[in-house]
């Protein structure tokens, strides 16, 4: 700007223009520039009827392929009495009650914040007094003043570090508290696997559990003393610029008048040309999830993704999350920086103006500055430096109350992606979930078969869970009655399924690929509702469910074999290494005892065993548990089959009742039932004669060895036909 006044003052004398006028015409342009600038795109916004933004394919991408989660939050983040409730809500969580540490912290960080603000007011007075000292040359009671302000500094300094202490302090026992409630939530009824697997509401739990409780903590703490202590600031500064004005008997009510007037109309302001930070916020955090999750994903597939040479696709994927994110950070930094500048040419130009005014008002009105005299003089010289120095401490406060408005907004983002996490974590506790394709299928209902109400009945779009679970006092039978397998996304596997499996009934599940075979252990284990019918069944820890490719743990070889009770449950049972040692012994696995350097050897299991090994391992749990039913989905598939042979064997004898998914014939021989599903909702159950079956499964792969070399033939005597060139009996024999 001086430069620019510089050059129209040089110019305009050379060449004899008004340079008033030019200057005036400059500095409209620029304010109007800036109006339209910030004013334009929110007559744009508020004339748009539909809201949602189409800015680019990533973002279109984040928000419809990441975010199912966007679609059950029908509106932005905003400031409103939603936000309020939500805040409320996480509020008594962080601070359950009166005599909690977060609340003796709390108390603490506001008497701290008290105590600060009452030692600006006495400097300012110290700084006033020591310009009047200066003014008198009284060199003693300056030096006196200098001695009492260096004092004053020690514990100034000592408190404002303080401040800082205490505040992360808050935050982090804020945090402590909500992620305690979370985590409890968490692991209470499956709700892990339930949140992501039976609800669509939440994408990337683990982003929300880590990076968006911690945000909102600190948030919270820096909000309040961002916002408590400058309210106090302001209060006491406006009290005692009252009563340096009436001390000089001006007219005192000036003072708090033009000051509330002129911060009323700049927050007013502020808060019209503020963008939605807590949507942008949410967005943000949202993204940096989605992100994280493609991380997470490729390191969970690695050697699949390696095998398959496809790191081009996972680096495109990687790349695009990466630059959705950027994206929607650009998009907050471009509109702060707008945002920014008024908030600044506010805060530092209208209220320094406005400060000088309020300064001036009480000196020029004041009945004592018509007296001459060099005490009176002192006296105004004291009044301004005090009064500056108060205002300036007051601006501050102000500035920071108002910048506190945009972290509300942002505050606003982060309560919204906490509360909702902790409402889903709520809801899928108690099994009660939302999830998008459900509406769909309602939508689609007309369509479907007749009797299908009788299976799944909804409202308000989420299907109602009516069927009954009876955790029987009997521990030796398993029974569905008139019970449906219907999946996650409402799709109807099987209608209606009528079923006991007793002690010592060894079933076989059979039946083509997709048909419900591990549906149905996921509905006996509790992990898919019953939607319809009865399920009556032992405690849960009477089954044991081993699936294909076997969970390790993080911990030693003992622990994955006694996974998932620990060493102490494992001496309460009586049970020692030599037991396990045993136990090993029948999975064939006792030498990796030796391999792996003894039973309390922490490593990465995942990687240390092979496929087999794992599904061995798997097995070794069944033997160390020894559950009354065995719930096992074809978890032997990478071990040999004499090795299975003998495992089976073994399970039976100990009198373990088994329930197996195969494809494998060889296991046929150790069950005593057999349960087929046709692919098409129906479903049969047998006893298994595993003779005739082996016979006529010996018969069927002779048929279709047979099969084969038909469809050979005649491929060849197509190719013979094409190169004699006698088409017609091609057809001919085609037709045939
Ligand atoms: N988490 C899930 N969410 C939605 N649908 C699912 C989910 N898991 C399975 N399904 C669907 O449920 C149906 C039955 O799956 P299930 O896993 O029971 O098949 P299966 O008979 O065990 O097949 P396979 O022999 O291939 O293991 C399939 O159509 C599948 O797409």
């Amino acid at each position: 700007m001086a430069v620019i006044s510089r050059f129209l003052d040089e110019s305009g004398k050379k060449l004899g223009l008004p340079v008033l006028g030019i200057t005036r015409g400059v500095y409209a342009a620029c304010v109007l520039s800036y109006v339209i600038k910030v004013g334009y795109p929110k007559w744009v916004q508020r004339k748009r009827t539909a809201s949602k933004d189409q800015d680019d394919e990533e973002t279109t991408m984040a928000t419809n392929i990441v975010s199912a989660r966007q679609k059950h939050v029908k509106k932005g983040p905003a400031v409103n009495k939603e936000f309020i409730e939500r805040l409320q809500r996480l509020l008594k969580i962080m601070i359950p009650g009166l005599w909690t540490k977060e609340f003796g912290l709390l108390t603490l960080h506001t008497s701290i914040l008290i105590c600060r603000t009452f030692l600006s007011i006495y400097v300012a007075g110290l700084e006033g007094r020591m310009v009047r000292f200066i003014v008198q040359k009284d060199v003693q009671n300056f030096g006196w003043m200098m001695i009492k302000w260096f004092g004053v500094a020690i514990p100034a300094t000592f408190i404002n570090s303080l401040i800082r202490y205490v505040e992360s302090q808050l935050a982090l026992a804020f945090r402590t508290r909500l992620v305690g409630y979370a985590y409890k939530l968490y692991f209470k009824n499956q709700t892990y696997y339930r949140v992501s697997n039976l609800d669509s509401r939440l994408e990337n739990a683990d982003h929300c559990l880590t990076d968006d409780i911690s945000a909102f903590s600190s948030t919270v703490a820096h909000l309040y003393s961002h916002i408590s202590k400058p309210m106090l600031d302001s209060a006491l500064i406006l009290f005692q610029l009252f009563r340096l004005s009436k001390m000089q008997k001006a007219n005192s009510l000036a003072t708090p008048i033009i000051t509330t007037l002129v911060t009323t109309l700049t927050g007013e302001v502020l808060r019209w040309a503020s963008p939605k930070f807590g949507k942008l916020v949410s967005e943000e955090a949202n993204r940096k999830g989605y992100l994280r999750y493609v991380h997470s994903r490729i390191i969970t597939n690695a050697e699949e993704i390696a095998f398959y040479g496809g790191q081009e696709v996972e680096l495109n994927a990687l790349q695009k999350a990466y630059r959705s994110m950027v994206n929607q950070s650009q998009k907050i930094f471009n509109q702060r920086l707008w945002y920014v500048m008024l908030e600044q040419f506010l805060m530092k130009y209208v209220w320094a103006g406005t400060g000088m005014v309020v300064i001036a008002i009480p000196i020029l009105t004041s009945q004592q500055s018509k007296m001459g005299g060099e005490g009176a003089v002192s006296d105004r010289t004291e009044y301004y430096a005090t009064a500056k120095n108060l205002l300036s401490s007051g601006a501050d406060a102000m500035e920071r109350l108002m910048t506190a408005y945009k972290e509300i907004v942002e505050l606003a983002g982060y309560t919204e992606r906490v509360s909702t996490l902790v409402k889903v974590f709520e809801d899928c506790s108690v099994g009660k979930y939302q999830r998008t394709a459900v509406s769909t299928v309602q939508k689609s209902k007309g369509k479907l078969e007749r009797g299908l109400s009788d299976i799944l009945q909804f409202h308000d779009g989420v299907p109602l869970i009516r069927g009954k679970i009876v955790h029987s006092a009997d521990k030796s039978t398993i029974m569905l009655e008139n019970v449906p397998i219907v999946t996650p996304n409402c799709d109807i596997v099987v209608p209606s399924l009528t079923l006991e499996v007793k002690s010592g009934m060894h079933l076989l599940i059979s039946g083509p690929n997709g048909c419900g075979k591990s549906s149905l252990f996921r509905i006996i284990s509790g992990l898919w509702p019953v939607y319809a019918g009865t399920l009556r069944k032992p405690p849960l820890s009477s089954m044991f469910y081993i699936p294909q490719r076997p969970y390790m743990s993080v911990g030693s070889l003992r622990d994955q074999v006694i996974y998932p009770d620990t060493l102490s449950d494992m001496k309460a049972k009586g049970l020692n290494d030599k037991d396990l040692e045993s136990i090993l012994d029948i999975v064939h696995l006792k030498h990796i005892v030796t391999r792996e350097g003894g039973w309390s050897n922490i490593k990465d299991w995942k990687d240390i065993l092979s496929g087999g090994e794992k599904q061995r391992m798997g097995m070794a749990r069944l033997f160390y548990h020894k559950p009354q039913f065995a719930l096992l989905d074809e978890c032997t598939s990478a071990v040999s089959i004499d090795v299975e042979g003998r495992m089976y064997e073994a399970a039976k004898e100990s009198n373990i009742t088994l329930l197996t998914i195969t494809h494998r014939p060889s296991l046929w021989k150790y069950h005593t039932h057999i349960l087929k599903f046709d692919g098409e909702g129906g479903w049969n159950l047998d006893i298994l004669d595993s003779g005739a079956m082996l016979s006529l499964n010996d018969e069927k792969l002779k048929l279709e060895r047979e099969l084969a070399s038909v469809a050979k033939m005649e491929s060849r005597y197509k190719e013979v036909c094409a190169l004699i060139g006698t088409e017609d009996q091609v057809e001919e024999v085609d037709d045939e």
